[in-house]
């Protein structure tokens, strides 16, 4: 076989989305993965936590769940396995790939030229150092959707997407369930009213959240395990996740040997063409500790494998990426949020009990908030360019597309408010918001962002 073009490592999102564009680009590319390829998406985590989080949410028996679960990330693997992606001109190779010497990739022990690579490894769970944890037969997202039966109670510790998506689910099929989470609220990284809400509908599914908490220690007991918290109480259940975190996937790659640096957390050092610092070697996805989201790991992949292969190179833009935690009401995001809005910036806001079509639903929880520049034509009235987005709304996952669009295409909130939006639709919610930068509106307009300290 000739020399490849191009070598990529990991065969998750990021890996996929660079060898596609590789080979659509004609270069001999070669993937390797040292699993089928799908990665953490399809295997450990968006593909088989949405399927239980909707089984849930549809009343359908755990047992059943689980069985629909496995299809599901069947059906999807099917579609990236090594057959179809050598249909897609991409020659997989399955093992272990490590870089021996600038520009030298061995797997299994075969040696082969790198002269240009994409390091798409991905991230493992970090598991906190508590006493006893590691005897405690703790789940991860690596092992908790193979559970055949459904625990009657649930430890799990971290308050994030993994830790409040499951929660919700495993509480909607009946079992008792513990949160506990060290911050003083729940998904800490998203508008601190988003976690207000979450805190409240997941409380009223039954879950039992403890935040500003950390667990202390681990047994095991008769029950299962025995977590001991810093407020001084335990919990016991049947079982326990750990959902704390991800560690990217960058020891025993060789990356030293071929000059790729990593900062002191494991996460490659990328620049914002998503080069390394050794000539020729591109990363993407979570190993780069970007964005942890499989839509972003397919773009870097995709904008990583072209960067390597031409001489005009773009730029990575992660702001007008969005995402999504699918709790119920879902909490969606894109670009900034008000605490993070800079100076100028000004903020509208609709709780979605001012939304007809989520009256309508039944389904009142949660707020649109549009955050949007300075309009200096308007003298500082009326929205500039949209700067973020949060929704927290049975759809909001669906609705951020549009605050999304208007961030990549640097769209003024003007136009957002001056498109017709069908009658009675969720997003509807999403013109009203925006016409608050122009008009008082059900008595509300937008107003200054406030920056409140964390
Ligand atoms: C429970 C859970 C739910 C999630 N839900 C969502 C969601 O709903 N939406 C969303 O956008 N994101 C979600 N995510 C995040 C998303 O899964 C990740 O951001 C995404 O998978 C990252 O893709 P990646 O290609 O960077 O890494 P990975 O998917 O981890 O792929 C890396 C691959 O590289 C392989 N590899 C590692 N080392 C080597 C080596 N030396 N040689 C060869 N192969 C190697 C690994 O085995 C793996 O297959 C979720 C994550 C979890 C854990
Ligand atoms: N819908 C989605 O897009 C989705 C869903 C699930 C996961 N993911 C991604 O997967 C990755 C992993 O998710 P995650 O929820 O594990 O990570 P995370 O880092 O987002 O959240 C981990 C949480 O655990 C808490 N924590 C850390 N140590 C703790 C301890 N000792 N005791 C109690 N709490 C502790 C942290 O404060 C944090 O809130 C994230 O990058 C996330 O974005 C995305």
């Amino acid at each position: 076989m000739r020399d490849p073009d191009l070598i990529v490592i990991g065969g998750g999102a990021a890996g996929l989305g660079a060898a596609r564009a590789a080979a659509r680009r004609g270069a001999r590319t070669v993937l390797v993965s040292d699993g089928q390829p799908g990665g953490d998406c399809t295997f450990h985590g968006c593909v088989p936590s949405k399927t239980l989080i909707e089984a849930a949410n549809r009343g359908v028996p755990f047992g059943d769940a689980t069985q629909r679960l496995h299809d599901v990330v069947a059906r999807i693997a099917a579609t990236e396995n090594a057959e179809s992606l050598r249909a897609e001109g991409v020659d997989v190779v399955l093992g272990k790939a490590a870089f021996t010497a600038p520009g030298k990739v061995t797997v299994e022990g075969t040696t082969m030229p790198a002269k240009r690579a994409v390091v798409a490894t991905g991230s493992r769970p970090a598991v906190p150092a508590v006493p006893g944890l590691s005897g405690s037969a703790y789940l991860t997202n690596e092992t908790i959707f193979d559970l055949t039966d459904r625990p009657a109670s649930l430890v799990v510790l971290g308050g994030g997407p993994i830790g409040c998506e499951l929660a919700q689910a495993f509480a909607r099929f009946g079992t008792a369930v513990t949160l506990v989470e060290a911050d003083a609220r729940l998904l800490p990284r998203q508008e601190a009213q988003a976690s207000d809400v979450v805190g409240e509908v997941l409380a009223c599914d039954g879950v039992d959240v403890r935040t500003g908490t950390r667990v202390t220690g681990a047994a095991r007991a008769r029950s299962g395990v025995r977590v001991s918290l810093s407020d001084a109480t335990t919990v016991e259940a049947e079982r326990l996740l750990v959902a704390t975190g991800r560690v990217p996937i960058s020891d025993e790659l060789g990356l030293a040997a071929a000059g790729v640096e990593c900062h002191e957390d494991g996460r490659v050092v990328t620049d914002q063409y998503l080069a390394t610092t050794t000539r020729g070697v591109y990363a993407a996805g979570d190993v780069t500790g970007r964005l942890p989201f499989t839509h972003a790991a397919y773009e870097m992949g995709r904008l990583a494998a072209a960067n390597s292969l031409r001489r005009r190179r773009s730029r990575y833009r992660p702001e007008p990426t969005p995402w999504v935690t699918f709790t119920t009401p879902e909490v969606a995001q894109v670009g900034v949020t008000e605490d993070a809005a800079g100076a100028g910036a000004r903020v509208a806001y609709l709780p979605m009990a001012e939304v007809d079509r989520a009256l309508a639903a039944g389904s009142t929880d949660g707020f649109i908030k549009l955050v949007a520049g300075p309009r200096r034509l308007l003298r500082g009235t009326g929205g500039g360019r949209v700067l973020g987005a949060t929704i927290v709304a049975e759809r909001a996952g669906e609705m951020i597309h549009e605050p999304a669009l208007a961030m990549a295409t640097h769209m003024f909130t003007g136009r957002l408010a001056a498109a017709t939006h069908a009658y009675p639709t969720w997003s509807q919610g999403v013109q009203l918001t925006a016409a608050q930068f122009f008009m008082t509106t059900g008595g509300r307009r937008a107003h200054p962002a406030r920056n409140r300290p964390r």
